[in-house]
């Protein structure tokens, strides 16, 4: 039997068992040259960044704006920037996947060896959930979500910075592991007994960089839980929250409720790896299923987290665009509700067909259908949203209705493959693959880019380019369809997923417009990056005020970008759509009467605690003991110092308050609904 760990013999006390050849781009074969490549890539790209900020002598403002900022709004960008950095990375993944897929027919082996393709697909697949769609919606819900409440802050403020310390030295383990060490092999839910088994550090990076990022979601769903349980504007009942803060609400009851699940697997399966227990190997009465459930119990809810924020943004995307509120808010807010409730209840569905029996098989079955029905609510609440209102196909609109032409038909297929029988022909195969692809880029990563759209000009005060905007679209929608239409096909055909090689050559065209797609999707995200270029380029041309889109919830209440208090007098809810209520009473923003406003002040204790936390990992990922006692305790100390931490806040006073309200920042909602 293999033996879950490197021979001793290789290990020394400094570097644990880390040694020269840990570094696979000093390997003198081809994938050691592309390593190489990738690295002195990297390595170029950082010093040229690093130099640039050195340069405009930037570290300093860096260091007290933002790295140690416990501004909501700050925190927020900063989520987004890592998420677009990380989908770069699980891109360039995928075109590496989509490139041997496209080649490796007969005697051509591709230039991927197996053991390589697999850490890629693992590695494509935990970074593009955790560290891009996790990074994505807890970026938004924290830039938008405090705003839409008419709150100053979230209510942890520094928590919410060490969440993002910690989610971003995840993502560093993950982006170390590509040139210290490999990675693991044992696809993106780790299932034993490969991911016990794998020896090297591989399936250590993966388990410490979720383990890192999972607390930080965590910490951030406690966050998002109680600041809208206690912090809402007055007058905002529950049934008067926009959707978006609901969806945000349901989404971190569910991170609440899973992600400790989540944090205990992995400990587990880790005492498998370091001290020899075996809770999912079958020696000693370990049980693979075990696992299997548990990571699922996890997994299922996780793909939930993600798509229930992405219906809040649509839910305020499509009535604001419509000019007329959102048709059976009620209704959205129940289904919602019911979506958070009943993704608890079919975790199963994922391994139909490791013999659970057709009795339980049928109660998963029949559980996960009826998620459709208050998914299918939500589509018709936005058809009817749009039906007789104006609607204005704008950039965000245009992502909204690609939305729902593409998930609708992605979530037809999840309904094909929770018919217990049929998954047995699909299960694993790349129908699959297509299955998730489409409800996950045509509803999370569509929202997402409709999302930023839309709240883009709120958040820098000027508007995203269109033209470069609808072409990006148009190349991810195109793209999409051309990159997983093929293997909807495949699927059928019985091909299966995490194959770096293949015999039937007949499949090689379905495999090259595949790849034809992926090409796509890249120009879709260069696109993106070019709109966001140009319009800070021109973002003179394309300032606007507080409310450019004639909003109808409070963050377009405030200028744009909002003032680090938000709000200067805390705003006071009657209706639902809340700031549409103000505008259609006349409101009139005071420009006297301002008070002191208490704020919280930045600290640097979440970035000296997420530092100290990675380097405990990297001690543990390669049994450098020292580095992960000295750096645990070094947690430690630093988390009881930040506890004698007294200078915690600061007033705003009222003259800034006064100066801010009276300056050029502000244009005013009538002026900015024009602009
Ligand atoms: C955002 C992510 C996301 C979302 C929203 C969904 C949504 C759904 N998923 Fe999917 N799924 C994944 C991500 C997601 N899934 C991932 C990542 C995997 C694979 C992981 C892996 O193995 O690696 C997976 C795998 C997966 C499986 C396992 C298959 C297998 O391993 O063999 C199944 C089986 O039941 C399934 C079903 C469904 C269903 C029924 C929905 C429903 O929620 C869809 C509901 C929506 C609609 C139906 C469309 C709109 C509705 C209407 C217009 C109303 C009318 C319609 C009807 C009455 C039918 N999914
Ligand atoms: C942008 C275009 C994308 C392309 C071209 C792409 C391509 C691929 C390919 C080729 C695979 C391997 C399929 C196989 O097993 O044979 C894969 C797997 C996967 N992808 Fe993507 N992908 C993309 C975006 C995304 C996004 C945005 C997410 C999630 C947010 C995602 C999540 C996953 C997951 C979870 C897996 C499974 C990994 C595993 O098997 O362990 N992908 N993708
Ligand atoms: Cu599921």
């Amino acid at each position: 039997m293999l033996e879950p760990t490197s021979p001793p013999a290789a290990r020394s006390f400094l570097f644990g068992r880390l040694t020269l050849d840990s570094l696979p781009f000093l390997k003198p074969d081809l994938e050691g040259h592309i390593v190489l490549v990738t690295f002195l890539a990297v390595i170029c790209g950082g010093l040229a960044v690093l130099g640039l900020i050195t340069y405009k002598r930037l570290w300093g403002y860096l260091w007290r704006e933002w790295f140690t900022s416990v501004d909501h709004k700050k925190l927020g960008i900063m989520y987004m920037i890592l998420g677009t950095v990380m989908l770069l990375r699980g891109f360039a993944d995928a075109v590496m996947m989509r490139a041997q897929q496209a080649i490796a027919f007969g005697p051509n082996m591709g230039y991927l060896p197996p053991e390589h393709y697999d850490q890629i697909f693992t590695a494509h697949g935990s970074i593009m959930i955790f560290f891009v769609a996790m990074a994505y919606i807890v970026g938004l819900i924290n830039y938008v979500m405090p705003l839409q409440i008419g709150s100053r802050d979230v209510a942890f403020p520094f928590l919410n910075n060490l969440s993002f310390w910690f989610t971003f030295w995840g993502a560093i383990t993950f982006m170390v592991s590509l040139f210290v060490g490999d990675f693991s092999t044992a696809g993106w839910l780790g299932y034993p007994p490969v991911s016990e088994l794998q020896q090297g550090p591989g399936v250590d990076y993966y388990i410490w960089g979720l383990q890192l990022s999972g607390v930080g979601t965590l910490l951030s769903g406690v966050n998002f839980v109680v600041t809208i349980i206690k912090m809402r504007a007055p007058g905002m009942t529950m049934m008067k929250m926009p959707v978006f803060t609901w969806t945000s609400l349901c989404t971190s009851g569910l991170i609440i409720a899973t992600f400790p699940v989540l944090t205990a697997t992995l400990f587990l399966l880790s005492l498998d790896r370091y001290v020899g227990t075996h809770f999912f190997t079958s020696d000693f009465g370990g049980n693979v299923m075990m696992y299997i459930n548990l990571i699922w119990v996890w997994g299922h809810p996780e793909v939930y987290i993600l798509i229930l924020p992405i219906f809040g943004i649509y839910s305020e995307i499509v009535p604001t665009f419509s000019g007329k509120p959102l048709f059976g808010y009620s209704s959205m807010v129940y289904a919602t509700c019911a979506i958070m409730i009943l993704s608890y209840l079919v975790w199963l569905h994922h391994f139909f067909t490791m013999g659970s029996g057709a009795d339980v098989n049928s109660f998963f079955s029949l559980t996960t259908m009826i998620i459709s029905i208050p998914t299918g609510v939500k589509i018709f609440n936005w058809l009817f949203t749009m039906y007789r209102g104006r609607v204005h196909f704008t950039v965000p609109m245009l992502w909204t209705m690609g939305f729902l032409f593409t998930f609708t038909i992605g979530g037809m297929t999840g309904v094909m493959l929770s018919v217990a029988p049929a998954d047995f022909l699909l299960h694993n195969s790349l129908f699959l693959i297509a299955h998730f692809h489409n409800v996950i880029i045509g509803g999370v990563v569509f929202g997402v880019f409709a999302g930023v759209n839309y709240w883009f000009p709120k958040a820098f005060g000027f508007k995203l380019d269109e033209f470069w905007g609808k072409a990006s679209f148009w190349f991810w929608q195109i793209g999409f369809w051309l990159a997983f239409g093929p293997l909807y096909i495949m699927g059928f055909m019985g091909v299966t997923r995490r194959l770096s090689h293949f015999d039937n050559p007949a499949l090689q065209p379905y495999f090259i417009v595949a790849g034809i797609g992926a090409a796509l999707i890249a120009l879709g995200i260069g696109s993106f990056i070019v709109q966001i270029g140009i319009s800070i380029l021109r973002r003179k041309q394309y300032a606007v005020g507080g409310d450019p889109w004639d909003g109808r919830t409070l963050e377009w209440a405030t200028s744009s970008p909002p003032p680090d208090y938000n709000f200067a007098f805390v705003p006071n809810v009657h209706e639902r759509d809340a700031w549409m209520d103000m505008k259609k009473h006349g409101y009139q923003r005071p420009l006297e009467g301002f008070n002191d406003i208490h704020m919280p002040k930045n600290t640097a204790s979440g970035v000296v605690i997420g530092v100290l936390s990675f380097a405990c990992c990297f001690g543990l990922i390669w049994y450098i003991w020292w580095l992960a006692a000295a750096s645990f305790v070094g947690v430690i100390v630093a988390s009881i110092v930040h506890t004698f931490n007294y200078h915690r806040d600061y007033h705003i006073p009222k003259a800034e308050v006064n100066a801010f309200e009276h300056s050029g920042n502000w244009q005013d909602a009538a002026q900015g609904a024009n602009a």
